[in-house]
């Protein structure tokens, strides 16, 4: 299986069940903002409180696999296995498929993921144990402190500014190497001389 990152946003999914799970993959995906229809005979709390955040529509009846014809992504997630290894069986290879119960039947499943600014770290077991996929996950939140945040801001700005600059390949990726060092995350006042350093030399090299 090989890790990709995917841009979700105005893209159409379709999730099959409506309790605590399709509940779940929606507010994972829900700052990504994807067009979400989901469809069930039964509606949780959280999936109506999500809807009505988002503007997300709600068929309210058992899936059919016609109704994932549009859909760049579709979560199957139902709590009735023979279903979702149906409406899976239904799908055309094209479509990205997640199947919750049994990731073998579909063609993607959720990372975990710890968000820091631009600072993304993802981590599966391929299906093979969730459990210590949480248990690492929780690992990395300790491990990444609040401090990751500015970070990934300052290093986005500087490689922006860098880029510009009329210096020579070798000299940017120096440049932009230096920035990996430690203090530059932990100090701010370090951040700030050196942006104004960089925007000081684009101004007048
Ligand atoms: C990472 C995370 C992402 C997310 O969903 O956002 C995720 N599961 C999470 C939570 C979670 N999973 C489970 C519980 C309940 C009990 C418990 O505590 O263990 C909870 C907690 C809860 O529900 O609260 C159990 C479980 N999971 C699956 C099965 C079915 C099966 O495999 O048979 C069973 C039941 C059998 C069992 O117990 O093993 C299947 C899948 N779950 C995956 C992802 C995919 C592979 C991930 C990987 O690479 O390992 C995959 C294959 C498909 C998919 O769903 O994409 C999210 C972390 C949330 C976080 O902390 O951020
Ligand atoms: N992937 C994961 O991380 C994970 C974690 C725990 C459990 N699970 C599995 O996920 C499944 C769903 O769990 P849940 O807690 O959300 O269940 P739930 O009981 O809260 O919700 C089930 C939903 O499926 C709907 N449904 C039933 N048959 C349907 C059909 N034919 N078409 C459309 N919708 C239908 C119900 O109306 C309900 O909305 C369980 O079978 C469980 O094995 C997955």
């Amino acid at each position: 299986m090989q890790p990709l990152i995917i841009d979700l946003s105005g893209k159409k999914v379709v999730i099959a069940g409506g309790g605590r799970i399709a509940a779940r993959k929606a507010s994972v995906i829900q700052h990504e903002k994807p067009d979400i229809t989901f469809i069930a005979p039964e509606f949780s709390e959280e999936v109506l409180e999500l809807s009505l955040e988002n503007g997300y529509t709600l068929i309210q009846r058992k899936a059919d696999p016609a109704d994932f014809e549009q859909a760049m992504l579709v979560i199957l997630a139902t709590n009735d296995r023979s279903a979702n290894a149906a409406l899976a069986s239904s799908l055309p290879p094209n479509q990205l498929v997640c199947v919750v119960d049994e990731s073998g039947l579909g063609n993607v499943t959720f990372p975990a993921t710890v968000r820091r600014g631009h600072l993304q770290v993802a981590v599966t077991s391929n299906g093979s144990s969730p459990k210590l996929t949480r248990k690492l996950k929780r690992e990395l939140d300790e491990q990444f402190d609040a401090s990751w945040e500015p970070y990934t801001a300052f290093l986005a700005s500087c490689r922006t500014l860098i880029k510009d600059l009329p210096i020579s390949f070798d000299e940017k990726q120096e440049q932009l190497w230096e920035l990996l060092e430690d203090r530059y995350r932990t100090d701010t006042q370090a951040q700030i001389t050196k942006l104004k350093q960089l925007e000081l030399y684009r101004a007048d090299p």
